[in-house]
């Protein structure tokens, strides 16, 4: 196995969902009047997609050994990403061990620090390293998991994300994370908005259930301080990405202001552990959520997990599937997973990466049996009914 090389890596990309998960259809929960940085121009605020949310699509890597096994990934990317990995990175990869899975995360950052660093750079490098444990993953027979170490825990429990809290609950899980509708360029009024469906919600899931907020990097410092405080009397677990993800200073700064109990969450849009050693040491915040297929991949998310414990933190990584799955059981400071819910409505558990994945698991009563992820590398096929298009083939 350790001869085994690497033959040829492809860039994909696909359109409509999966990886790229705001890319859906008119009349989705996530495209709905949603509070980002852009709402402050009125002509932007009712959809995401207005701003281009969504024009990158996803990336998908396929990385082949010398074997004829190949390994795959998706993330976000699209057109762009593919060019980085046929033009760029293609030759750290090619020829190289299976194994050279560190060597190669090494060559790919080091060699585009002058352009990338973070971003749409990082996200692409971050589904080479994906492809890379898959593939590691499907020529040893072994599920990754097993691979970054084993489970330290048999089940995983998931919050969900979405527009129905109350539905979740239902369905079983331990809590429920709501957009944010309203930014402060819809003034108080806005303001009064959005405490009064965290208030309607609170009603509706009673008083032991985790109701959270995510604000998508939308709000001030003022506007999030005031809005935590309003929301404390409804029983706000956390405040998600309230700043922008350069405001560190802002965010050390929303933690002191925030009613004692309350959490403040942010990260994933942060990248590599030196992205995450500044949330970390300037005490920015209690959890950290980067999403593998954007900060690094596995590879670098093992890293910044381990100076998250350093520093007492915990990493709950944002949505990503399987590929946070794998990862979440074999850590001690990841107690739970999150679930994103990519039903229109919110009203049932569909697979997050759905079309773009076959043998996607989803949580079954807000749970997921390890069991489930015994299969090797990611336990994912690519759904061969969705339509590829490689635009650099070399
Ligand atoms: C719901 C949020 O606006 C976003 O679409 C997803 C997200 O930030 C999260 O799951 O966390
Ligand atoms: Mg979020």
């Amino acid at each position: 196995m350790g001869h085994l090389t690497i033959k040829h890596v492809r860039a994909f990309v696909l359109r409509g969902g999966g990886a790229d998960y705001h890319d859906q259809a008119d009349g989705h929960w996530i495209d709905d009047h949603i509070s980002t940085p852009m709402s402050k121009y009125p002509e932007y605020r009712q959809s995401r997609r207005s701003f281009g949310i969504n024009v990158l699509g996803t990336l998908v890597v396929e990385i082949e050994a010398s074997d004829g096994t190949v390994g795959f990934a998706v993330t976000t990317g699209g057109e762009p990403a593919a060019y980085i990995v046929e033009k760029h990175l293609a030759r750290f990869i090619e020829g190289a061990r299976v194994t050279d899975i560190e060597k190669i995360w090494d060559q790919m950052y080091q060699s585009t620090l002058y352009y990338g660093r973070k971003g749409l750079v990082i996200n692409t490098l971050s589904g080479v390293d994906l492809a890379l444990w898959d593939l590691l993953g499907k020529i040893r027979q072994e599920p990754v998991h097993q691979l970054l170490g084993g489970a330290v825990r048999d089940e995983l429990q998931f919050y969900a994300t979405g527009a129905r809290p109350d539905l979740a609950q239902k369905m079983g899980f331990i809590g429920g994370k709501m957009p944010l509708h309203h930014g402060p360029s819809e003034g108080e009024e806005g303001l009064r908005k959005n405490l009064e469906q965290l208030a309607d919600m609170r009603e509706r899931v009673g008083p032991d259930f985790w109701l959270m907020l995510d604000c998508w990097m939308s709000l001030d410092l003022n506007y999030a301080t005031k809005l935590a405080i309003g929301a404390h009397e409804h029983g706000l677990k956390w405040i998600e990405e309230a700043l922008s993800p350069d405001d560190y200073w802002g965010y050390a700064a929303l933690r002191n202001n925030v009613p004692k109990g309350m959490l403040v969450t942010t990260g994933e849009h942060e990248a590599t552990r030196w992205g995450f050693r500044m949330l970390l040491e300037m005490g920015c915040c209690d959890i950290i959520q980067p999403d593998v297929g954007w900060c690094g991949g596995l590879t670098e998310l093992v890293k910044i997990s381990a100076l998250a414990d350093a520093h007492n933190a915990m990493v709950v990584p944002h949505g990503s599937s399987v590929y946070s799955y794998h990862f979440v059981a074999t850590r001690h400071n990841s107690p739970f997973a999150e679930f994103l819910m990519m039903a229109p409505k919110a009203d049932e558990v569909v697979p997050m990466f759905h079309p773009q994945l076959l043998g996607e698991p989803v949580p079954v009563n807000g749970r997921m049996r390890l069991s489930v992820l015994d299969k090797p590398g990611f336990g994912v096929d690519l759904n061969p009914d969705c339509q590829l298009h490689r635009p650099y083939n070399r």
